[in-house]
């Protein structure tokens, strides 16, 4: 099945045939004789992204505006939001909703100790709240919702439940629910990721960005300025608002995008999704690399040395979240660099859905030693060598790896 195929699938459901063909999805997923191919897993999974970014949208609308605080920080001081823990109990829940409870295991970021504490009291009613307004939404992406509001202890479960480990053999879901919460407590970009990992591969990725819009020209946007607007044209913020999910499918070659279905405007599925590819340059000089925004999560100053000696003339895109994934995906730069502190372990579900869109797409992802990442050793790439490259093309990526093994000695990494 291609990306164009789920159009074609997708374009049959509507709101109100998508309840009988749920029900026939099910027994297809799990009576079928022929070879695996995901249509259907790929075919939920876009929409509960889908899903998930309305979700998103409308609570980083409430973060900016002031009108909720919401923003906890957790043991490593990391932020944390009412998003987070409402995606991942929407996603934990339309998916044990499609496949059935016991054929689903999830691996996700967010557990449900933080929401416990006695400080985020009143955060858990809020998360209550937020997934059940997403979820009356579901019929709306084709998706079955609950028949009555789901209650606290369900929602708990839906969280906790996203406790696998992982591992080399059989098939689990990776899910990080708001990824670049930074990006996303700032008003800027941040991203829902999505992957389906069978025996220690990735077999397919979406990444919903709710922030990065079908043109390229507002990605590089300040994100300031996008509060600013945010905050002083409420009404036309849906231009801003416009957003992306990509998906890929394991070797199918193609990498889809489709725009967002938008809260405020009256549509149903069927959605429209167009091919991405990587882009075609290769000379170093034309080419835009992009990492993280903070420094803390990749040095910029290796990454500094690593641009000049291999003749990257133009200034690092610096982005929060997986949308650089997206953008390379999507043709828009032509490197992602990310070089962390030394002992920091990348964890898989940061790297999953960007990996395989990004392969699917045409481009190259391997650590700094040229391995493909290991999806199959549990929550962490193991054994990763040194950072994550993701290249539109094998001859930049072989340019970056020599010059990483040229300076690595000399950094302090
Ligand atoms: N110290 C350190 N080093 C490297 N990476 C770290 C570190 N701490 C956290 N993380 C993970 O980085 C995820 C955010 O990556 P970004 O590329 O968005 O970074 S940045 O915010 O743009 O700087 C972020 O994902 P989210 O927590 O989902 O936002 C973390 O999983
Ligand atoms: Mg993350
Ligand atoms: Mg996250
Ligand atoms: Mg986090």
């Amino acid at each position: 099945m291609s990306g164009g195929h789920i159009g074609c699938c997708l374009s049959s459901f509507n709101q109100t045939q998508s309840f009988p063909v749920m029900e026939d999805q099910k027994k297809l997923s799990f009576s079928s004789p022929e070879p695996v191919n995901y249509s259907q897993e790929l075919d939920v999974a876009v929409r509960t992204v889908q899903l998930a970014c309305s979700l998103c949208q409308r609570v980083q609308n409430g973060l900016i505006s002031k009108t909720s605080d919401g923003v906890q920080s957790k043991d490593d001081n990391s932020p944390v939001t009412v998003a987070d823990w409402s995606v991942q109990a929407t996603v934990s829940w339309i998916l044990s909703e499609s496949f059935g409870s016991s054929n689903v295991s999830i691996v996700a970021e967010e557990d449900i100790q933080n929401l416990s504490k006695a400080k985020a009291d009143g955060v858990l009613e809020t998360v209550v709240k937020t997934v059940n307004e997403c979820l009356a939404e579901a019929p709306r992406y084709g998706l079955n919702g609950p028949k009555m509001a789901l209650g606290t202890t369900e929602v708990l479960e839906a969280i906790s439940r996203c406790n696998s480990i992982g591992g080399p053999a059989g098939r689990f879901w990776a899910l990080d629910p708001v990824d670049g919460t930074l990006g996303f407590v700032r008003g800027d970009q941040y991203a829902i990721a999505l992957a389906l990992i069978e025996d220690g591969e990735v077999v397919l990725g979406v990444l919903g960005c709710p922030n990065y819009p079908m043109r390229k020209e507002w990605l590089n946007y300040h994100h300031r300025y996008h509060r600013i607007i945010s905050k002083l044209t409420p009404s036309t913020s849906e231009s801003w608002d416009k957003g992306c999910v990509i998906y890929a499918r394991r070797g199918s070659g193609e990498a889809w995008m489709q725009p967002l279905l938008h809260v405020n405007k009256n549509l149903v599925w069927p959605n429209s999704a167009r091919p991405v590819r990587v882009s075609s340059i290769d000379n170093p000089s034309l080419a835009t690399f992009c990492e993280p925004v903070e420094k803390a999560n990749s040095s910029h100053s290796f990454t500094a040395g690593l641009a000049h000696s291999v003749g990257l003339r133009k200034q690092p895109l610096r982005v929060y979240s997986m949308v650089k994934y997206a953008a390379i995906a999507r043709g828009d730069a032509e490197i992602f660099m990310k070089f962390a502190r030394a002992g920091y372990k990348e964890k898989i579900w940061d790297h999953a859905a960007g990996v395989v869109i990004i392969q699917e797409a045409g481009g190259v992802v391997t650590d700094a030693g040229g391995r493909p990442l290991d999806f199959s050793k549990g929550i962490y790439l193991e054994g990763l060598d040194r950072g994550v490259i993701a290249s539109a093309g094998a001859n930049l990526h072989d340019k970056i790896i020599r010059a990483v093994d040229a300076s690595w000695d000399s950094s302090a990494l």
